[in-house]
């Protein structure tokens, strides 16, 4: 057994009632190209978990197949108990409406004031609050949340980029999501910003005991946010543990991950 087999095995014995979401045995590939291959992940109610993968390990096709926009070859995929492969549309936008999430980049409405940027998913996901919203208040409070109280009336474009992460990190809180998925939340950033965005990240973990899964290649990033991390290899989660177990292996291939 190798290694990384080893430390997912010990993993599986954590609490099973508090599972937010679930990937089991996922299979994904393009022709010859086996891009998942068994893929296994399991996300806990209140914990950060970080999914680190070399370029081109699966990471995004995982992401997709998880928000449905692609459909995975073979496995299941459930989000508080429940099988998104086997949904009907109505019930999978509503139980969408439970997951936030944030793009690499951003995304932000270059069109749109900071105000409707964050208006727009309220507008959106309107059954979410009884159609009785006070759209206003759950503006402001957004982006009080992220620090950027000032910034209500601003274009994308006036913003820096930590700025702009902070803006999307308000959109996606403001629906109140049980769970975040964030795609390298700190790509493009510089080192004080990155650091930044994962206080800002922890803060509000702490405020509303989101569950997080992130995807990201910065491993200070990792050290910092993850309560665990899988290690996305040759399409399965090869190996799963704390940084600090994770970060001592000698397996050849785990070591390459936290080389500086
Ligand atoms: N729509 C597609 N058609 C064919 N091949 C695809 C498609 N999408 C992804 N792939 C292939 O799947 C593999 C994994 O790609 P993916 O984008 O998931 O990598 P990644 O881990 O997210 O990489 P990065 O960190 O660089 O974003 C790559 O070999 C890619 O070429």
């Amino acid at each position: 057994m190798s290694e990384g087999e080893h430390i997912s095995k010990h993993t599986n014995t954590m609490n099973q009632k508090d599972i937010v979401l679930q990937i089991k045995d996922l299979h994904k590939s393009f022709g010859d190209n086996r891009v998942l291959n068994g893929f296994n992940m399991t996300l806990h109610k209140g914990e950060n978990l970080v999914i680190m993968g070399k370029s081109g390990s699966g990471k995004s096709v995982m992401i997709k197949c998880l928000v449905g926009l692609m459909e995975a070859d073979k496995g299941s995929i459930s989000v508080m108990g429940k099988d998104i492969t086997t949904l009907n549309q109505e019930t999978l936008d509503i139980l969408r409406a439970d997951i936030g999430f944030l793009f690499q980049g951003s995304a932000l409405y270059d069109s749109m004031t900071v105000r409707e940027n964050l208006e727009f998913p309220l507008r959106r996901h309107s059954e979410k609050f009884d159609g009785n919203v006070d759209t206003n208040s759950l503006v402001i409070k957004a982006l009080e949340n992220v620090g950027l109280a000032e910034a209500i009336d601003l274009m994308p474009s006036e913003l820096s980029g930590g700025m702009k992460r902070r803006v999307a990190l308000a959109r996606t809180l403001i629906l109140q999501p049980k769970i975040i998925l964030y795609d390298e939340p700190t790509s493009g950033l510089d080192p004080i910003t990155a650091k930044e965005i994962i206080i800002l990240m922890q803060e509000i973990q702490k405020k509303y005991g989101t569950s997080s899964l992130i995807i990201t290649h910065d491993v200070d990033c990792a050290r910092v946010i993850s309560d665990r991390m899988i290690l996305l290899i040759d399409g399965i989660n090869y190996a799963e543990g704390a940084y600090a177990q994770l970060s001592i292996s000698k397996d050849p291939k785990i070591k390459a991950f936290f080389k500086h």
